[in-house]
Formats: C-alpha cells, sequence, structure tokens
C-alpha cells in the first residue's frame, strides 16, 4: 500500500543523475521507473532535455533529473547542455554519479569527481554496466574505482541499468538520502514532460538508432500537430500527430529520406509504434525534413527548441 504524503517516515526529494556522455543515466531511469521516460541510444550525447521522472515507493518520492552528460563543450549547444548539468547539481537533494563500471576511470571522470566535491550535497556512487565486466576484472576495476573516490566518503554501488540488478538497492539508497517530506506529485505520474515533448524525443530516438555518424547531433524534432481523428472517417480513432525534423545540411535532408523515402519510412515506423505505447492507442504518423542551416550556434533557435538555459 502506498504511505500517504501525511506519513511521518515518508521521504521525498530531488535527485540529479550525473555522469559523462553514454554512461547510462537514461536507462537507469527508465529501469528505476520501470517505464521509459527518457530515450537511450549507443550514439553521446542523446539527452538534450532535463527531465524530471518520478518514482514513486511505498515510503518514499524520488524526483529524478536526467542531465546530459558532462564534456567539452565543443560549440554552443555542448555548452548549454554543460551548464544546465551543472545547474542541475544547484536544485537537488542528492546526487547519483554514474561512472562506468566496465571502463578504467578517466580524466573525465577525475573531472566530475572533483567539481562534485567542491559542493555540499550527499552523493552516492553508480558503478553502472557491472554486467560487462567479466569476473576476473571485478577486482582491477574497483581498485581503480576505489582510487579514484579515495578522497570521498561515497557509498558506492554496483549495478546494471540494462538488466536491472542492483538497481533496488540502489533505489533504496537513494531514497534513504531524502530529506523527510510528503509526497511531490500523483502517484500514478512518472513523468513532468509533456506528451508532445516525449512524441518528439521517441522520434529523435529513432533517427540516432538509424542514422549514424554526422547526422545524429544534427537533428532537432518539433511536433508541429497532435489531433484526434474522429471515429467513422479515414483512420477514424487514430491520433495523428505532424512532426518536423530539422537537420542542418542539405546532404542531411538526402540521407534521412532515404532512397525512395524508405529511410524516413523505417524511422516513421518505429516512432509510431513507441507513441502508441505512450499514449495507449493507435497513431497515425507523419513526419517532414526540413533544413535550417547551423541550427546548434543560433541562440534563438535553441530557445525555440527549449534548449535554452534554465535557471
Ligand atoms: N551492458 C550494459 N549496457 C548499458 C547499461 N546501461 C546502459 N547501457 C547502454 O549504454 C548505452 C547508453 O545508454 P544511455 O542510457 O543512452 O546513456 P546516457 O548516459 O543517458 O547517455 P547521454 O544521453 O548521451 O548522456 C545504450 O546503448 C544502453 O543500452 C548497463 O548497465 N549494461
Amino acid at each position: 500500500m502506498l504511505s500517504t504524503s501525511s506519513s511521518e517516515n515518508h521521504r521525498s526529494g530531488f535527485i540529479a543523475l550525473i555522469g559523462r556522455p553514454n554512461v547510462g543515466k537514461s536507462t537507469l531511469v527508465n529501469q528505476l521507473v520501470g517505464e521509459k521516460v527518457a530515450i537511450t541510444s549507443p550514439v553521446a550525447q542523446t539527452t538534450r532535455n532535463r527531465l524530471r521522472a518520478i518514482l514513486t515507493t511505498e515510503d518514499a518520492q524520488m524526483v529524478l533529473v536526467d542531465t546530459p552528460g558532462i564534456h567539452k563543450p565543443h560549440h554552443l549547444l555542448g555548452e548549454r547542455l554543460v551548464q544546465s548539468a551543472r545547474s542541475a547539481i544547484g536544485e537537488v537533494d542528492l546526487v547519483v554519479l554514474l561512472l562506468e563500471g566496465c571502463e578504467r576511470p578517466g580524466r573525465g571522470d577525475a573531472f566530475i569527481v572533483k567539481l562534485l566535491r567542491q559542493q555540499p550535497l550527499p552523493v552516492l556512487v553508480a558503478l553502472n554496466k557491472w554486467d560487462k565486466l567479466p569476473e576476473d576484472r571485478q577486482a582491477e576495476a574497483e581498485a581503480a574505482y576505489g582510487e579514484l573516490l579515495k578522497e570521498t566518503a561515497w557509498p558506492i554501488h554496483r549495478c546494471s541499468a540494462l538488466s536491472g540488478e542492483g538497481c533496488s538497492a540502489l533505489s533504496s539508497a537513494m531514497a534513504a538520502q531524502l530529506p523527510l517530506g510528503p509526497q511531490l506529485y500523483p502517484p500514478e505520474m512518472v513523468s513532468d514532460q509533456p506528451e508532445r515533448v516525449l512524441m518528439g524525443e521517441l522520434i529523435r530516438e529513432q533517427v540516432l538508432l538509424h542514422t549514424r555518424e554526422e547526422i545524429p547531433h544534427s537533428v532537432a524534432v518539433t511536433i508541429d500537430r497532435v489531433e484526434e481523428l474522429p471515429a467513422g472517417g479515414k483512420g477514424g480513432g487514430r491520433t495523428a500527430v505532424l512532426a518536423t525534423v530539422m537537420v542542418e545540411r542539405k546532404s542531411q535532408k538526402g540521407i534521412l529520406i532515404g532512397k525512395g523515402g524508405a529511410m524516413l519510412k523505417t524511422i516513421g515506423q518505429g516512432a509510431r509504434l513507441q507513441m502508441q505505447t505512450l499514449i495507449d492507442g493507435p497513431v497515425y504518423l507523419e513526419l517532414f525534413v526540413k533544413v535550417v542551416p547551423d541550427w546548434r550556434s543560433k541562440p534563438a533557435r535553441l530557445a525555440e527548441l527549449g534548449y535554452g538555459v534554465e535557471s
């Protein structure tokens, strides 16, 4: 049974997931919440928007802030991502630092550890992707991470965001670090992102899955219209979604559309299926591709697409 918000031992608060690009932050959010609220992909820097996912357990409510990975900025969009991750630290009760347990710690990890040591919040460490580490390399990895974290007293949890192993222990440890407080959101709510934002992200995820190299980071998606089609007519009872995929160059538009429209069709089909799960009903999806030269370097464009800096 869910505890009520007036329960004396109930805890609640905001938790930032911090880590390098591709370490598995979005996968962990989905695993903890038990539903797909964040898109994931093998391409680094998938996460652009800060996303609040809500995890309600028997005695706690955790609001997870999924930040873009901290990295050295290469262009304006990169800078905005780093600023957004830094500012997330300023408004939460706990930081979960995700490290890639299957890799040796690098300079990027040392940079984040240093950044986090300069602030007063409690930190939990999740050594993720532990499933990828063969048993005979585990002691070596533990020693390397022990060295990286030697000047901290941060508890370390080994986990696999993909398989779920170690995640419920991590979740209990996270809850225990939060202040006493009531539920902040209705218990059935898993995300505070509007459906349109999630739909746009599902399309972007399909683009990331099916294209490679130059395309992924040059893409932004806007949902232009969502409309319930009246029952009885053509496509009746379905939800029609019109969306624009924005790219920076004409050549990228060609790749996205593909031979005879084949690539766009694949992207559209994949996104449509995911959207149907999201809204729990049939979807009709129409995608347009538009070239907006250099959109990543234009502050007005970035703000319009929701990549402005939150304060
Ligand atoms: N084997 C294994 N793979 C994982 C695990 N967690 C994440 N992955 C994979 O790692 C890749 C990146 O995961 P994401 O969750 O997108 O990583 P992220 O940290 O959110 O990435 P950015 O959005 O770029 O910051 C995906 O291909 C995941 O399936 C894990 O515990 N084990």
